[in-house]
């Protein structure tokens, strides 16, 4: 049994939910099937849960959504007149919305639910054209396939009791066509991923039913060893692990969400990366490990949006605790950290700029002048992340060297640099706007 999952861009229209119909015919034993809300139909398009969150935020300010709440019904009676459906989907959308205007209860927990319609809808469209063009199959919610959330609005994680009511999913003997993107907590709240969370079902679904493959459809004919929209053409990835891609995809490779393979890994599932424009194309293909090629490097990936919060004393090292302290106040002011590169009398913390406002910033450096009495602390904003990635980086000499005189090269000045224990990557801190010329000249390095 495969678990095929389609993203925003396999499902942005009619002519696209052809081709995924197409995909799902080709092959029987793809039974279970999890969908995206339509994305993007062109550059200049707007995603359908980009369209609920605004539909959200008109409510929210008590403001008239009418415009709102039509722009996601004329997204999908495009769909189902282009695909000659019923009109039941539009009929559901406009009653579930009315209800959450209507009824009492937690805002935070409407927008939720508002957020997942795009998904749930899609779901029920693609099950009807499915029958209608001859397959058996039905829409399954993420509650009767057991998705069991934490209570995290907007970053929910899988509680591990799940797996045991999804694998019942085996049983049935019809292709199910379940929403992605989000579940229902213990007691039955609707609670999403993180953006582009479908992902994430996708792999948890593959996990609970025990699929001997999960595939992920997207608008790509495979991973690229950099981001295709930084370097022209690159070279593709054939296959790459699990630890692999879980670092380039932290790092900037959104074709696979970070988090989502975490249940593939653990249930040791093959994920494989496949085009919707393009079936046959061999796409990547992620598995726990790899044959010996000799190459140190898979891929370098990059991502913007992180600060760094500097702080040096005299004599760091042997101050016992120093480092917790410091860490305890980031986590009383509820932020989290990305990475800790330190010497011997300074540390940083890399810290995600969505973390830590303005505001905040101040709240921070205050405490620390307070409570760890240090020689300096300043933060620095726009940083990029640059992370060269392999498992075979291990066992050759030489491949920092190699890709710092790369950066350097490109005229880039290396903010900071880190390297895990388990060496599978190589992490370069640089300043945003040199990002896109540091990425080409480590590609001419490791790959031309
Ligand atoms: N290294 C990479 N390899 C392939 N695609 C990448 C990479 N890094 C970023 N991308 C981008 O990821 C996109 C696919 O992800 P996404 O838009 O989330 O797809 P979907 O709509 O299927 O969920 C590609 O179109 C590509 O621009
Ligand atoms: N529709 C959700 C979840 C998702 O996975 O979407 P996509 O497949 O388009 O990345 C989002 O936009 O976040």
């Amino acid at each position: 049994m495969k678990v095929a999952k389609f993203g925003g861009s396999s499902v942005a229209s009619a002519e696209q939910l052809k081709k995924v119909a197409r995909i799902i015919e080709s092959d029987e034993s793809r039974r279970v099937v999890v969908v995206s809300a339509p994305g993007k139909r062109d550059d200049a398009d707007t995603k359908v849960t980009d369209l609920l969150i605004e539909l959200g935020q008109a409510f929210q300010n008590g403001e008239d959504t009418t415009d709102e709440l039509n722009a996601v019904l004329s997204r999908f009676k495009q769909i189902i007149t282009e695909l000659d459906l019923t009109d039941r989907v539009l009929k559901d959308i406009k009653e579930d919305v009315h209800k959450l205007f209507t009824e009492g209860g937690d805002i935070d927990f409407k927008l939720e639910a508002l957020k997942a319609i795009g998904e749930d809808s899609l779901a029920k469209v693609l099950s009807e054209y499915l029958v209608k063009v001859g397959m058996d199959a039905t829409y399954l919610n993420p509650k009767d396939a057991g998705i069991m959330l934490s209570d995290e609005p907007g970053s929910a994680q899988i509680l591990d009791e799940s797996f045991d009511h999804i694998y019942n999913i085996r049983k049935r003997d019809q292709i199910v066509v379940i929403p992605g993107f989000f579940g229902y907590t213990k007691e039955g709240k609707l609670v999403t991923f993180s953006r582009g969370g479908s992902d994430i079902t996708g792999s948890i679904v593959a996990a609970g039913v025990e699929a001997e493959l999960y595939e992920n459809f997207t608008d790509v004919d495979s991973v690229y060893c950099v981001n295709p929209q930084i370097v022209h053409n690159p070279k593709e990835i054939t296959s790459l692990t699990y630890k692999e891609m879980r670092e380039l995809s932290y790092a900037g490779f959104s074709v696979f969400h970070a988090e989502a393979l975490i249940p593939a890994f653990k249930a040791e599932i093959p994920v494989s990366i496949k085009n919707t424009n393009n079936p046959n194309a061999l796409g990547t293909i992620i598995v726990s490990r790899k044959e010996v090629r000799g190459d140190p490097v898979v891929g370098i990936a990059s991502d913007k949006g992180f600060m760094s919060l500097y702080v040096s004393k005299y004599l760091m090292n042997r101050e016992v605790g120093f480092g917790r302290r410091l860490l305890n106040i980031l986590e009383d002011e509820g932020i989290s950290y990305e990475h800790t590169p330190s010497g011997i009398d300074d540390l940083s913390v890399i810290i995600r700029e969505n973390q830590m406002d303005e505001e905040k910033e101040q709240v921070v450096i205050n405490r620390i002048n307070q409570e760890l009495n240090p020689d300096t602390v300043y933060t620095e904003r726009g940083l990029a992340l640059i992370m060269v990635v392999g498992e075979e980086m291990h066992c050759h000499v030489g491949t920092a060297a190699k890709a710092a005189q790369a950066i350097g090269d490109a005229g880039v000045n290396i903010e900071m640099i880190n390297q895990g224990s388990s060496e599978v990557s190589l992490m370069f801190g640089i300043k945003e706007a040199g990002v896109k010329k540091a990425v080409q000249s480590l590609y001419n390095a490791f790959f031309e």
